[in-house]
């Protein structure tokens, strides 16, 4: 699903963010993503989402190599990959309904499936009965929520969370990652980014460790105090 094959990046302006990283997360899988701040998790992210290209190294999503895929690829790629992140980015003019939509109708699905795929993905976050709510009205966890609806409703196979727990308290953030592991049970890999080692150590999920750029550890969570 996702493979670095000695992956560096150096950021213009000389600052490396990776350096020889390796990994594999397999079709299914659910792994966490830690490290200190400025250890390089956003920009591992990004690599994946192809938002940010490596320096070295070869970054393969579901077999595609993206040192050789073409610009109308990248949009293919893109789609297989629903990205959630801290500050969920939600339009606050728009309804709940609307911001779930909005992949949908860039799309071009119409209006009726729609309809479908925004409830159905509303129902999963336990959202149905807030659709027509601005997200203003809506409180932090509930946000996020609306967030990860957006990210699922066109199916992708892989979620991306960037520190999607980050404002949360340890309640709440508890709800956002068993809504992770819903979607996991249902077949599509996961992977979060987040430094939130209180949140990895209740679980026992493969969890990869960056320092200073480089991937210390990969393996199930046993030591947290490993990158500090
Ligand atoms: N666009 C950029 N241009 C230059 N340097 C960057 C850029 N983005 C990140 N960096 C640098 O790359 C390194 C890794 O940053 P990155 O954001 O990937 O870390 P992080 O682990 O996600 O940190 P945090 O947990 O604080 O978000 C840092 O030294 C950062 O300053």
């Amino acid at each position: 699903m996702i493979k670095f094959e000695q992956v560096s990046k150096t950021y213009l302006g000389g600052q490396r963010a990776l350096s020889k990283v390796n990994f594999h997360i397999e079709p299914g899988e659910m792994a966490f993503l830690t490290g200190h701040s400025g250890a390089g998790k956003s920009t591992l992210l990004k690599l994946i989402s192809i938002m940010e290209r490596p320096t070295v190294g070869r970054v393969l999503i579901n077999g595609h190599d993206l040192n050789t895929i073409t610009r109308r690829q990248i949009a293919f790629i893109r789609r297989d990959i629903g990205m959630i992140f801290q500050n969920h980015h939600l339009l606050m003019d728009k309804s709940v309904f609307d911001n779930v939509a909005l992949p949908l109708i860039i799309e071009g699905y119409t209006r009726k499936e729609t309809s479908r795929r925004v409830e159905a993905a509303l129902e999963m976050v336990g959202l149905s009965q807030k659709a027509k709510n601005s997200p203003l009205m809506l409180s932090g966890g509930e946000q996020q929520r609306v967030g990860i609806a957006r990210a699922v409703v066109n199916k992708p196979p892989l979620l991306l969370a960037d520190e999607p727990t980050g404002n949360l308290d340890p309640k709440l953030s508890m709800e956002i990652i068993s809504l992770f592991e819903d979607f996991n049970q249902a077949g599509v890999s996961v992977f979060i980014a987040t430094h939130d080692l209180g949140l990895i150590a209740r679980m026992r999920y493969r969890t990869l460790t960056l320092r200073h750029g480089q991937m210390i550890t990969d393996g199930l969570n046993e030591d947290e105090g490993a990158w500090q």
